[in-house]
C-alpha cells in the first residue's frame, strides 16, 4: 500500500491513543507480529538499563506516544524521566495513566513481564509506584525543530531514548538525519542515545488509519547516527524489521 507522508498535524488530528495501544500494546492472542516486537523491544531494554547497564540522573524520551513500556526498566537506574511527544492527546493518555486515571489503558500483561525478566523482585504494584514516583514530566516536543523541546527548559539527558518515533515524524532521509541531530542536542556529552527503529516499512496502522514510516535498513540508521557524531556502540536487530542502536554521545 502506497501511503503519503503523515505530518506532524495529521497525527494531532487522527492519530487515535487507544487505538494504537490496542493494536500494539494488549499483548493479545492473535497480534503474534505486535507480541514479538514489543517482546524484542523490553528484552533489549531491560538489557540496556538491566545491572551494570546505562544509569544517571535525567533519562528524556522522545515521541513518547501514549505508551510506557520505555520507562518499565529504565525507572530502576534514573531519578528523574521525561517524556515528550507532538500530539496533545497522547500526552493526555500518558497523564491519564500516570494520574491512575480508570479510564488508563491497562499496562497489566506488560508490567508483568517486566517484572518476570526482572527474576520478579519486584511486584507489578511497586514497578508502576516506581514509574510515577520518578517525577515524569509530560512535555510537547517537535524533533523537526533544532530546540525540540523550546521554549521548555530541561537538564541535558544522561541518555535520550526515542523509539518509534523519527521513522513516523520524518519524510525522507536527510529529515531523518537532521531530526536525529535536533534531538542528540538534548544529551549530556557522554550521554548515551537508544533508538528502537522498525525496519523495512512504509507504513503501520492506527485503527483503521495508515500512518507513514520512513523506509530504513538497519545500516541507514547507524549511518544517521553517526553522522550527528554520537559514537556508534552497537545495534541488535531482531531480523523480523527491528532494531536497536546503543551509542554514546562525543564529548
Ligand atoms: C509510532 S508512535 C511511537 C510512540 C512510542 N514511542 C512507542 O514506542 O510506541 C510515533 C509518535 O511520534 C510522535 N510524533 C510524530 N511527529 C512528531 C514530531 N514532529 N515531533 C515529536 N513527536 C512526533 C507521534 O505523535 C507519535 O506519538
Amino acid at each position: 500500500m502506497e501511503v503519503a507522508f503523515t505530518e506532524k498535524d495529521f497525527y494531532a488530528e487522527h492519530f487515535v491513543p487507544k487505538d494504537y495501544l490496542e493494536n500494539y500494546y494488549s499483548f493479545s492472542p492473535g497480534k503474534d507480529g505486535a507480541n514479538t516486537l514489543l517482546r524484542f523491544s523490553l528484552d533489549n531494554l531491560h538489557q540496556a538499563f538491566g545491572a551494570g547497564g546505562i544509569k544517571g540522573d535525567t533519562l528524556i524520551d522522545i515521541g513518547t506516544g501514549p505508551t510506557i513500556y520505555q520507562f518499565l526498566s529504565a525507572c530502576e537506574s534514573f531519578r528523574e524521566i521525561i517524556a515528550t511527544d507532538y500530539a496533545d492527546q497522547n500526552r493526555e493518555e500518558l497523564q491519564r495513566w500516570l494520574k491512575r486515571d480508570p479510564d488508563a489503558f491497562d499496562w497489566t500483561p506488560v508490567v508483568k513481564y517486566v517484572c518476570e525478566l526482572e527474576g520478579d523482585r519486584e511486584k507489578r504494584a511497586e514497578k508502576e509506584n516506581k514509574v510515577r514516583s520518578r517525577g515524569v514530566q509530560v512535555l510537547k516536543c517537535d524533533v523537526t525543530q533544532p530546540e525540540p523541546l523550546a521554549p521548555q527548559a530541561v537538564p541535558p539527558a544522561d541518555c535520550l531514548l526515542s523509539l518509534l518515533c523519527l521513522e513516523g515524524a520524518c519524510k525522507d532521509l536527510p529529515p531523518y538525519h537532521s531530526a536525529l541531530k535536533n534531538i542528540s542536542s538534548l544529551v549530556k556529552p557522554g550521554g548515551h542515545l537508544v533508538l528502537y527503529t522498525i525496519l523495512d516499512e512504509t507504513f503501520y496502522m492506527v485503527g483503521q488509519r495508515p500512518f507513514s514510516c520512513l523506509y530504513l535498513r538497519q545500516e541507514d540508521v547507524e549511518e544517521a547516527v553517526k553522522e550527528a557524531r554520537i559514537d556508534f556502540s552497537f545495534s541488535v536487530t531482531d531480523a523480523k524489521g527491528a532494531c536497536i542502536v546503543v551509542a554514546r554521545k562525543i564529548c
